[in-house]
């Protein structure tokens, strides 16, 4: 772990934010990262030069070029489970081999990518077909990796879509499922069943209950179901036909999946052409990051201000703020991404962690979060850093007045974050209103804002499938080198397991065939309300 305590002292010496824009007029340009792209502003924090080189040194204490280059390369980064870490692979479109134990997995991944090509290419086209014609609907049951990354690219790029319409179920919560199946043609739709290891509780069963529906209304599942997996002799079991199953190596990370097969509804979506800019997207992101220096890497930049904020400055939350109605998908995607990756207690070598791990993220997008959770964004006692994103332009050429209206309060948050309003300032305001004067105060103090609360803005041209790829792929490596310079493994997830035991063990006692006797009083006490209120068997 690396030591903060010079960072710390930094933080506690650092001027307002405000103050180090009025010291440096070249503030935004020095303390910004420029892609062919994207820029990414982060001169609305309390970083100067000094914090900025303090936390670049980390990188190198940390060995983050090093560990780079070995994620890169297939080495087996993925230290508990043994695995190599290699969704760039899957966007290497023309880069050279990976060889993961001496062979190249380029040509599997080049063979898969257009196996999914061709698949989409008939299902769009028509030639192939359900029992009652051509697909008009496409529904993704998957869970967690298998179903964040489509669902949240797929309502990303709702301008490029041209293909069938695509539908998500990820819950067992039998709600979701009856709630999508409901108006759909039973004949007319292609069920994806995406699971990494073909045995996740909610996703077997939704996709049973689907492929009961699809034969009770007459489709046929042999033909209308497709599956994307790393375990084919479970799909096969399943009954799905092996040219429909579209496969996977370990070493893709369910949460960093979407590149490969699990993307095939995003694929159906928006064709062929469109993924492949959105693996380009990606692509480009991953050759800024393998090759420009720390200072000027964006996704080192945006690592480096999510540990100033979490592990120096302490704030234990941020918030992702996408001004983009088309990304509201992106902060659970996010969730998953960053939190499952690093929230961790444990280094790689099994030693605790000293200090904090990966901060909890949360967020909506703007301008519908400003009229709601804002008000503790601005005046809360807990300072939340706040990741805004904005395109420049939106798809909606008739509606650049909306756009205008969106990019102003994205703009208007991040400067209100920084600047805040004095008591001084608050009181001015009151003036004038007959107010005595210990009322006048107290009215001030409510409209108070404290400022200097910290913010970056992520800034792209148009949210195009290229971009998309680029962001996302730019958080992916942020949560890397974060993961890094913690000294964790972010390709593992074992805190998810023992709720999927218990689950399993409690499945028994909620139908009412073993008893609950033995469970702690509280889980007792609420099995016997279900039993008592209808529940259970
Ligand atoms: O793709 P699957 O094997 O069905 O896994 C789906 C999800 O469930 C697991 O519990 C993990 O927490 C996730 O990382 C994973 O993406």
């Amino acid at each position: 772990m690396p030591d903060w305590s010079y960072l710390r002292a930094l933080h506690r010496a650092a001027p307002r934010i405000a103050d180090l824009f009025a010291a440096d007029p070249a503030r935004a340009d020095r303390f910004s990262v420029k892609t062919a792209d994207l820029m990414l502003d982060y001169s609305k924090t309390a970083l100067d030069d000094t914090a900025r080189a303090g936390l670049v040194a980390l990188c190198d204490a940390g060995g983050v070029a090093e560990r780079r280059e070995a994620m890169f390369t297939g080495a087996p980064i993925n230290e508990t489970e043994g695995r190599a870490v290699l969704h760039t692979a899957l966007r290497n479109l023309d880069g050279g081999s990976v060889l993961v134990d001496g062979a190249d997995v380029m040509p599997g991944i080049r063979d898969t990518l257009a196996r999914m090509r061709g698949f989409c290419d008939a299902v769009r086209t028509g030639a192939a077909m359900g029992v009652g014609g051509p697909f008009t609907d496409v529904i993704n049951i998957g869970i967690g990796g298998s179903d964040l990354g489509p669902a949240m690219a797929v309502a990303a790029l709702a301008p490029y879509h041209d293909g069938p319409r695509c539908h998500f179920v990820s819950n067992v919560d039998g709600a979701h499922i009856a709630d999508t199946l409901r108006g759909l043609d039973p004949t007319t739709t292609l069920v994806i069943v995406a699971s990494k290891t073909f045995t996740t509780v909610e996703t077997m069963t939704n996709a049973r209950t689907a492929r009961d529906w699809m034969q009770t209304g007459g489709g046929d599942p042999e033909r209308q179901f497709a599956a994307v997996s790393s375990a084919p002799g479970a799909t096969a079991e399943f009954g799905i036909m092996p040219e429909n199953v579209f496969g996977f190596q370990d070493w893709v990370g369910g949460r960093y999946s979407v590149w490969g097969p699990v993307g095939l509804s995003l694929m159906l979506a928006i064709g062929p052409a469109g993924f492949d800019a959105f693996l380009r997207g990606a692509q480009a992101m991953d050759r800024h990051f393998r090759s420009a220096d720390f200072a000027d890497n964006m996704p080192v930049i945006l690592a480096l201000v999510g540990l100033w904020h979490n592990q120096v400055c302490g704030y234990a939350t941020r918030a992702v703020l996408p001004y983009d109605q088309r990304l509201s998908r992106l902060p659970a995607y996010l969730q998953q991404l960053e939190m499952e990756s690093n929230g961790k207690s444990v280094a790689m070598d099994g030693s605790a962690l000293t200090g904090p791990s990966g901060p909890v993220v949360w967020g909506e997008p703007g301008t519908n979060g400003q009229h709601a959770f804002y008000q503790l964004i601005h005046q809360g006692t807990a300072v939340v850093p706040c990741e805004f994103m904005v395109a420049a332009q939106g798809h909606e050429a008739a509606l650049a007045h909306h756009h205008r209206l969106l990019v102003a309060n994205c703009l208007a948050q991040s400067e209100a974050l920084m600047r805040g309003r004095s008591l001084r300032q608050a009181r001015a305001m009151l003036a004038g209103r007959g107010l005595s004067d210990p009322e006048l105060d107290r009215q001030a103090r409510h409209r108070v804002f404290p400022g200097n609360r910290p913010s970056v803005t992520l800034i792209y041209p148009k949210l195009t499938p290229f971009v998309l790829g680029q962001i996302v792929a730019l958080y992916e490596h942020r949560v890397f080198v974060e993961g890094v310079i913690l000294g964790i493994n972010s390709f593992d997830q074992w805190g998810v397991e023992l709720g999927k035991e218990l689950a399993t063990s409690l499945g028994p006692v909620v139908d009412g065939s073993e008893s609950a006797a033995g469970k702690d009083g509280s889980t007792a006490a609420l099995v016997d309300y279900v039993h008592r209120h209808g529940g259970g068997a």
